[in-house]
């Protein structure tokens, strides 16, 4: 943890300072620490005339999608690889730091169910950020855009979902728990989630992630989030802790069974429940909770790990963040697939992208990325009429 600190902060400075290295004053190991750094970091500087040319003058016709941090385009290097650049747009109000805070996380950070940040770079104010292109893209086109997508569709049958759960259960217990320092990635969401050519999902845009002191178990915080994953605790009152993304990840794991987006969730005939995990919920307590099923994976779904799979996500979006499990125990959960799981407690109310609005401090005009998000109201359960809501800006 300190060597990261350490790492990061000699870092930006180089970079801040136009590559100039500040040698006076530091000392010798340190001095050492920062060359290799800065030698590992420039070989992930991309030249910007190169991005350019890949990504056909960021031409629309190659354009990915668009999220808070900006478009993402489809691109081919010089060598041949396939890269997804992300060109963050100057309106996001994400300055060099954070930019230079996320290239350095995820260049920092491994693991073969994230997504691999093959470097990025800077012109003016254009910020470039190169990560290998992921085949299948990302789990939401698939799963909630399904005309779109009929062919993906298809191939996501019940044991591909199944490994997406573990696959990105994996992934988050690597951030919180394995990777040199624990990482909160904030924004878990099925279009965060991309699946590469065998199905194999990989936890993108650590835009949102924040360095985490070990030594805490949380910390308050400016919340940042999507709308229908929040943890109730973090919109609310910016409470930010691992638990959060256990949640986020717990209606992942609802949404990837049902099929259906927890954020657009629309009451059907004999339907009583206002949310996803309301309806889960119901299902579970009546014994019935396999009628929560995609009706795309009848023919493969295998019950008794589908009904697993619905009382761990359950577990996970707990309104009590202390009963929501850690990751350690979901991929344990997931791999021994104990006989018998603890009763899960009513679900939490996800959040919106906006919170309450506790006076001028938080008032702020909308960023992009609220602006952008889809999201409209807060959920009518935990929104009061006297209550104003603040479109969330990205972190600073
Ligand atoms: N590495 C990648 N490989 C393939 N497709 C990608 C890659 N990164 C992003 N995409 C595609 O680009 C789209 C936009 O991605 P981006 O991460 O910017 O936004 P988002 O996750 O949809 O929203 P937000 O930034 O608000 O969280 C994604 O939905 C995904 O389909």
């Amino acid at each position: 943890m300190a060597r990261f600190k350490k790492f990061s902060k000699s870092l930006i400075e180089h970079f801040l300072d136009g590559g100039g290295l500040k040698q006076e004053g530091k000392k010798k190991e340190r001095e050492g620490d920062d060359l290799e750094a800065i030698t590992a970091m420039r070989r992930r500087v991309f030249r910007y005339e190169a991005v350019v040319e890949a990504t056909g003058k960021f031409s629309p016709k190659q354009k990915l999608g668009e999220g808070g941090f900006g478009p993402v385009f489809k691109g081919r290097l010089e060598d041949g690889r396939e890269v997804a650049v992300k060109r963050l747009s100057v309106a996001s109000r994400q300055g060099t730091k954070e930019f230079m805070n996320e290239a350095m996380l995820l260049s920092e950070v491994q693991h073969k169910n994230l997504v691999n940040l093959y470097g990025y770079c800077t012109h003016g104010d254009d910020k470039l950020l190169v990560y290998e292109y992921v085949r299948n893209e990302s789990l939401d086109k698939i799963l909630f855009s399904r005309e779109e997508n009929n062919w993906k569709m298809a191939q996501l049958d019940w044991c591909r979902r199944f490994n997406v759960i573990v696959g990105v259960a994996r992934g988050l217990l690597y951030l919180h728990e394995e990777a040199h320092t624990t990482i909160i990635h904030r924004d878990i969401k099925a279009s965060n989630i991309l699946l590469d050519e065998e199905w194999s999902p990989k936890i993108a845009d650590f835009g949102l992630a924040r360095l985490f002191p070990a030594e805490l178990s949380q910390v308050k915080t400016r919340v940042v989030g999507t709308n229908g994953y929040m943890a109730p605790e973090y919109f609310m009152h910016g409470t930010l802790s691992a638990k959060a993304d256990v949640f986020s990840f717990g209606v992942v794991i609802l949404e990837l069974i049902s099929g259906r987006k927890n954020a657009a969730f629309a009451p059907f005939p004999d339907c009583e429940a206002r949310s996803l995990l309301e309806w889960a919920w119901r299902l579970y307590r009546k014994g019935q909770s396999l009628d929560l099923l995609d009706p795309a994976l009848k023919s493969t779904a295998v019950a008794e790990q589908v009904e697993m799979c619905i009382h761990l996500g359950l577990l996970c979006v707990q309104s009590d963040p202390k009963l929501r499990p850690d990751m350690s125990r979901v991929v344990i959960i997931l791999s021994k697939r104990p006989r018998t799981l603890e009763e899960p407690s009513k679900p939490g109310i996800p959040g919106p992208r906006y919170r309450r609005h506790q006076g001028a401090a938080h008032a702020s005009s909308p960023a992009p990325s609220a602006a952008r998000s889809s999201s409209s109201a807060p959920d009518s359960a935990s929104a009061s009429s006297a209550t104003t809501w603040t479109p969330m800006t990205p972190t600073n």
